[in-house]
């Protein structure tokens, strides 16, 4: 299976910590430990980052074909992007939506994830497992949709 991860503006910016891990690592360290990951999980990754919203979204317009699902953290564009919302509405691929902290409790202007209407799933407030628990769950989205390699016994 190929996943497209996106990453929305400033997670770039952010350190990451994981149980195990000794320090704090940065972005491009995050994607070589989740390259690692989706090797062993069999799942090809492909990895994309912006801080522009058109960007995010013509890369989302592009999936279809490319990727058989999803892994979207938007960032700060998850509480009003309706464009980026619609895009994941429109193209076809299974998206789950990743956030590195819970945004409840925080300020009242994070309490409407708009973005998560377009996602079959959301993992927020788990650090970087988040994103592992995303690859589980699209995996076995998919195999139930038939929409991927199945690997169901009838
Ligand atoms: O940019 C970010 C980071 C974030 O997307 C996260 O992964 O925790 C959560 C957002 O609320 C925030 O605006």
């Amino acid at each position: 299976m190929r996943f497209l991860f996106i990453n929305g503006p400033n997670v770039n910016m952010a350190r990451f910590t994981e149980p195990g891990v000794e320090g704090e690592i940065d972005y491009n360290a995050l994607l070589d430990y989740l390259d690692v990951c989706c090797q062993q999980m069999g799942i090809e990754p492909d990895f994309f980052q912006s801080n522009h919203e058109g960007d995010i979204i013509d890369e989302i317009q592009s999936a279809a074909g490319r990727a058989d699902g999803i892994i979207i953290n938007p960032g700060g564009y998850a509480y009003y992007s309706v464009a980026i919302l619609e895009a994941l509405q429109l193209c076809g691929v299974p998206a789950v939506e990743v956030m590195l902290h819970d945004p409840s409790g925080r300020e009242s202007f994070r309490n409407t994830d708009v973005v998560s209407f377009g996602c079959q799933g959301r993992f927020a407030g788990e650090g970087i497992s988040g994103y592992l628990h995303a690859c589980s769950y699209l995996v076995q989205l998919l195999r139930l949709d038939g929409s991927a390699q199945s690997h169901m016994v009838q």
